[in-house]
């Protein structure tokens, strides 16, 4: 469960990013924040794992709050969150298998057994074929595709997809869509940031939360 409350951040000499801003999502649903190009969309996604804190309100993630988290405690929140970014941050010269690999190691001790936590999931993701290629090598499909398992390999309770469809020709971006859909569907809470009117059409019974200048203009949950 994600809840904020009267969340508002303004960056040094801007404009407020976001203005204000509470609603809840509750586990296992799938949410999709929209609005135009500076709407607030990343600025949100970046509070829920904290890589910025708010000027103003509070942030709880599973009844824990954020607000003023420290630096120290922030890699115990990031264990149950996976991020999918708009440009992917992967490392281009290592393989499909060890960026994965890279993300499992922070937190899983059983250096002997990743395998078998690796390959069903790059299987399942359709990137088994791909796992000792170098990332550089990938397209840009396939790459959103080694993000994705990088985001879920530790099996996170929140997923958060920034633009996860961003340069994919439609086909392509509604197979991500699709997993991300299903992702959902099996208890992850699942919350895409995207402007994409096929992204957005693609599941018609999703909630939508749409951004204009910091705030919050449609929600259409409303909970
Ligand atoms: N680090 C920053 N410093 C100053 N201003 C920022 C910073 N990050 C974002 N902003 C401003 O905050 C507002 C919201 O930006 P944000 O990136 O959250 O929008 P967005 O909806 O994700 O846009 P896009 O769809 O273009 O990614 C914009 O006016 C932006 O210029």
């Amino acid at each position: 469960m994600i809840k904020v409350y009267n969340l508002s951040v303004a960056f040094l000499g801007e404009k407020k990013a976001l203005d204000n801003v509470s609603f809840k999502i509750p586990k296992g649903e799938f949410v999709y924040i929209t609005g135009e190009s500076g709407a607030g969309k990343t600025t949100l996604l970046r509070l829920f794992y904290a890589d910025i804190l708010p000027s103003r309100g509070i942030v709880l993630i599973s009844n824990k709050d954020i607000s003023n988290i420290t630096k120290k405690s922030t890699p115990f929140l990031r264990r149950n969150i996976g991020v999918i970014f708009q440009d992917f941050k992967l490392l281009e010269n290592k393989s499909v298998y060890e960026n994965v690999k890279l993300a499992l190691e922070v937190f899983y001790l059983e250096k002997n057994n990743m395998e078998n936590r690796i390959l069903p999931l790059l299987r399942r993701l359709g990137i088994y074929s791909r796992r000792s290629t170098l990332v550089r090598k990938l397209s840009g499909g396939e790459k959103q595709r080694v993000a994705i398992a990088r985001a879920l390999i530790n099996n996170p309770a929140i997923i958060l997809a920034d633009e996860p469809t961003g340069n994919l020709d439609q086909a392509k971006a509604e197979d991500i869509i699709d997993l991300l859909y299903d992702t959902a569907k099996s208890g992850t809470t699942v919350i895409v940031a995207t402007h994409d009117p096929n992204v957005l059409n693609r599941y018609k019974d999703a909630r939508v939360l749409e951004l204009k200048n910091g705030k919050i203009i449609k929600d259409t949950h409303n909970i």
